[in-house]
């Protein structure tokens, strides 16, 4: 189980976030919605260990971030906003050359399963050739391969057709019911949000998110 709390962040005067406190349950997707500018992608950076909170703790199944980083890297998935592949390698040479780098060791059919798994089958395509939502697709392939328990996706559907949202969808709701992983999910698509997240976390001053998601009858946590 993830815990965060009092999280603060500041870049030199500037308050971005301010104590943010938060849990997510094994098996939970948890949607983090905001304007433009209201810290969602510093929140997940600091999830991720990317970045340091200013202020606060936060710790992954009772351990500390302060103490078991390395531990504690192992165990997360982070899809950042922009895709994160090489270009010039097709699919299969992209998710070979992840496996190389990650810490679970995963065949090349257990690779290419977990590409089918969400609907990529241009194996052997040069990533180049690939639509915006094959490439997000990928992107979030990659993010699992070494089986993490926390999954943070920052926008993993912005700029793609319904179809491959939706297919997305399914796959991270069956990752979350199935696979029991934790998913954090940015996302300015609030039907999707709706639909998928079992809890929305909405920061920032703008009250409008949080209008539509309590219309909606979600449970909302803001900030
Ligand atoms: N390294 C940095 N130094 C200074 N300010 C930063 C830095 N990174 C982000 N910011 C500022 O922090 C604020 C929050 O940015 P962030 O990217 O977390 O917002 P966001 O909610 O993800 O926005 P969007 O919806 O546009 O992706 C913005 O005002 C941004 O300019």
């Amino acid at each position: 189980m993830l815990n965060v709390t009092n999280i603060s962040k500041k870049y030199g005067k500037k308050s971005i976030l301010s104590s943010i406190s938060l849990s997510v349950q094994k098996g939970e997707i948890i949607g983090l919605v905001g304007e433009n500018g209201a810290g969602k992608s510093t929140l997940l950076h600091i999830l991720a260990t990317i970045q340091k909170p200013t202020d606060g703790v936060i710790s992954l199944n009772d351990m500390s971030y302060d103490k078991n980083k390395k531990v504690i890297r192992k165990q997360i998935g982070f899809v950042p906003q922009d895709i994160a592949i090489w270009d010039e390698f097709t699919v299969e040479e992209n998710m070979i050359f992840f496996e190389k780098l990650s810490w679970r060791k995963k065949s090349k059919i257990e690779l290419k399963q977990l590409c089918l798994d969400m609907e990529l089958d241009k194996w052997k395509e040069p990533t180049k050739t690939l639509s915006g939502g094959m490439k997000r697709k990928l992107n979030l392939a990659i993010s699992l391969i070494h089986d993490p328990e926390l999954l943070l996706l920052d926008e993993p559907t912005v700029g793609i057709d319904l179809k491959s949202r939706k297919e997305i969808g399914t796959y991270l709701k069956n990752q979350a019911i199935n696979e029991k992983k934790s998913i954090v999910y940015t996302s300015h698509d609030m039907d999707e949000i709706i639909s998928l997240c079992d809890r929305v976390i909405c920061i920032g001053e703008d009250p409008f998110y949080k209008s539509i998601l309590i219309d909606s009858g979600k449970e909302v946590i803001s900030f």
